[in-house]
């Protein structure tokens, strides 16, 4: 019989985390007032297939991440992962910023051991919680030597995401999470079923080290709509971003009026990555805009969140408009 794997769940808060005033609120609760311990302690079943331990690093619902935040845990589970006697790790997190944690993680920590980020859309006081056995997927996948060498990966709702592809698409329903791609497979039944790989370098292939970073440059993302102004560009600028991502309409477009604001932006040093706000697809480079002409860049497929993760890390390496372009095609 195999040795049971030693899997940390570091806990962050979030709905995984929360509690309702009663069983039919599954919307309407608080989030992050349940300890990690208590957490891991309401599913059992879990002490079969993993030796489980849990650290309480945060206890916020995950909007209420920031840069200071990211850093912290990246370097922990980094510390963490680094130990013999520690096979895999399990953050339980909100779910409205899984995706950038999940990605930050995905693209800066060095080691081949699985990564899990997992959370829930129900508390577990709610009828149909779901936190449960997100869990013990999660701990699953943690666990297992199938998960090793393929990125931080996201388990919810009996699918594997990879960290880099997964977004969260619906605000209130347990199917939520979804990847432009499909997920990298399935756990059922205590089953993990892989089908495909992630494709963009990750964790040990990349050139960004958690244990080397100590700040993140701020980046700030503009949304866009008919009748936008100038006024949140400026209030970025003012407010030291070291780069803009424009949430743009349809293939990255810039209004008339905004056109102007990202030349001046560009000329005071910042960087102009123009994305997508429809939620899916690539931005053309040179295609709405003349990117060459002004010397701005253009993400690929990533979402404007996504975008903003890999922007700060790049801007770590170089502040080259061509270099970042390369990293944004890169990762
Ligand atoms: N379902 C959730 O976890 C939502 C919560 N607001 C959070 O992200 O912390």
């Amino acid at each position: 019989q195999d040795k049971k794997a030693n899997v940390v769940v570091i806990g962050t808060g979030g709905t995984i985390a929360g509690a309702g005033a009663s069983s039919v609120n599954t919307a309407a609760y608080q989030s992050a007032v349940v300890p990690v311990d208590k957490i891991i302690a309401a599913v059992p079943e879990i002490s079969k297939i993993a030796n489980v331990r849990g650290e309480q690093i945060f206890q916020i619902g995950s909007e209420s991440f920031n840069d200071e935040r990211l850093l912290k845990l990246g370097k922990r589970v980094s510390e963490l992962l680094k130990q013999s006697d520690v096979d895999g790790i399990v953050i339980t997190h909100g779910t409205d910023t899984i995706e950038e944690t999940a990605y930050f993680l995905n693209l800066t920590l060095k080691s081949d051991k699985p990564v899990v980020v997992v959370g829930s859309m129900r508390p577990g006081t709610a009828l149909g919680a779901d936190g449960a056995l997100n869990l013990y997927d999660a701990v699953l996948v943690a666990s297992s030597k199938d998960a090793a060498g393929k990125g931080t990966l996201v388990v919810m709702n009996d699918e594997i995401h990879s960290g880099r592809d997964v977004t969260k698409t619906n605000s209130f329903k347990v199917e939520t999470f979804r990847s432009p791609y499909g997920p990298l497979g399935y756990v059922v039944e205590g089953k993990l079923m892989f089908y495909r790989l992630p494709a963009r370098p990750h964790t040990t292939q990349t050139e960004f080290d958690i244990d080397q970073i100590n700040s993140l440059p701020r980046v700030d993302i503009a949304y866009n709509y008919g009748n936008v102004s100038r006024a949140a560009y400026d209030a970025f600028v003012t407010a030291g971003a070291k780069a803009i991502i424009h949430d743009g309409t349809g293939n990255g477009s810039v209004a008339e009026q905004i056109v102007p604001v990202l030349q001046e932006v560009r000329s005071k040093g910042l960087q102009v990555v123009r994305a997508t706000r429809t939620g899916s697809g690539v931005v053309i480079r040179n295609g709405e805009q003349n990117d060459d002409k002004f010397d701005w860049v253009v993400t690929d497929d990533q979402n404007p969140q996504k975008a903003r993760i890999l922007t700060a890390l790049a801007l770590t390496k170089t502040n080259d408009s061509k270099e970042l372009q390369k990293i944004l095609w890169k990762y």
